[in-house]
């Protein structure tokens, strides 16, 4: 199977629902915005070894490429349009590994919604490597920022924090953790909370989603609103099996905290706002405040600051 077989056959099917896709048969797409709306652009690329593990199921990469970027449409209150894939696929990757992928694409675009409308297929003698440009709409001048944050808003988490982290731990370094099912799961198939990102338009002062970890994407809140945070440790919303893997070895504190990978919204809501309305969406946790100041405090049942030595990943480039 070439490239043109694998666009005809197995990505040609899933651009029919727009027409500017033009059957996946141009050099590019047209794409027209509805009236009233802008168009809210974001890119994430995942790395085999780096975002994914090599044996993961090539159904779960694709969801999970797709996942990434509409998690960030979602903290932005945008709904997914349209999206454009980048795929270097490695050499040992057949034509059952290329459709299952096609097939975890098709899943999720029937899941979330939005229309592939192009991209680029090649090959790679290194590790696998795949980039998705996700559009989405939202009514002009609503977007929701990073910055906008006040001195005394709540700090709110979606979902439960540290699960995906747990799991890398665990495989990578032998972390003994519980439900390494439900931690996988969690790793291979996060949930963009698209539903309460668009809840959150109008209400949310600053919103973003959490890849990095959650110190440091509360942290990009705060240095863009030019505040600072504070956030009780007691009051983060772990899953059953991080609370089970926290019991036994307080040293994943710091992974749960920091480790990334949850895609979950992380926002600033003013102290009367209406909680209970957005958590009939998606669980929601007020774990702290906005302050004067800069950077993340964590603090303990007593009030201690907790000490990290690391406040969430990032990617180095050359040998340091
Ligand atoms: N290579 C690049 N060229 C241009 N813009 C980039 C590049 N890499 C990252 N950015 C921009 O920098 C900002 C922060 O990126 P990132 O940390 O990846 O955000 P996120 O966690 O939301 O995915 C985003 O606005 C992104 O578009
Ligand atoms: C095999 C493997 N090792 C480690 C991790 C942990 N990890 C890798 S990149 C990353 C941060 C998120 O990725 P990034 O490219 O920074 O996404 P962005 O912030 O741009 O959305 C994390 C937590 C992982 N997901 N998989
Ligand atoms: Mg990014
Ligand atoms: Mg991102
Ligand atoms: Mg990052």
């Amino acid at each position: 199977m070439d490239e043109f077989d694998i666009i005809a056959r197995l990505f040609a099917p899933l651009a029919q629902a727009e027409p500017g896709a033009f059957g996946l048969g141009d050099d590019a797409a047209v794409l027209t915005p509805t009236a009233g709306m802008d168009l809210v652009l974001t890119k994430d690329a995942i790395v085999e070894g780096i975002h994914f593990f090599a044996d993961d199921p090539p159904e779960a990469i694709a969801a999970k490429l797709l996942r990434v970027n509409l998690s960030d449409l979602a903290a932005k209150g945008a709904r997914p349009r349209a999206y454009m894939l980048a795929a270097a696929f490695p050499a040992q990757a057949d034509e059952a590994w290329v459709t299952r992928f096609a097939t975890g694409i098709a899943a999720d675009q029937k899941r979330f919604g939005g229309t592939l409308i192009g991209g680029d297929t090649v090959s790679t003698p290194g590790p696998g490597f795949f980039s998705l440009t996700a559009i989405g709409e939202l009514p002009t001048g609503t977007m929701i920022r990073r910055k906008g944050a006040r001195a005394g808003d709540l700090v709110c988490v979606s979902g439960t924090i540290g699960d995906a982290a747990l799991y890398v731990a665990h495989r990578l370094a032998g972390a003994a953790v519980a439900d390494v099912a439900l931690l996988e799961d969690r790793y291979r198939l996060p949930q963009p909370r698209l539903a309460l990102g668009q809840a959150l338009k109008g209400k949310a002062h600053a919103c973003c989603d959490i890849s990095d970890g959650l110190i440091a994407d509360l942290g990009h809140l705060c240095e863009q609103s030019a505040l600072g945070a504070v956030i009780e440790w007691a009051r983060v919303p772990l899953s059953a099996a991080a609370q089970a893997s926290l019991d036994a070895g307080p040293a994943l504190l710091e992974t749960i905290l920091a480790g990334g990978d949850d895609y979950e919204l992380v926002f600033a809501l003013a102290p009367d706002a209406d909680l209970a309305a957005l958590a009939a969406i998606t669980p929601v946790t007020v774990i702290g405040r906005f302050e004067a100041g800069q950077g993340v405090r964590v603090i303990d049942a007593g009030g201690h600051d907790v000490a990290l030595r690391r406040t969430g990943w990032r990617h180095g480039v050359g040998a340091s």
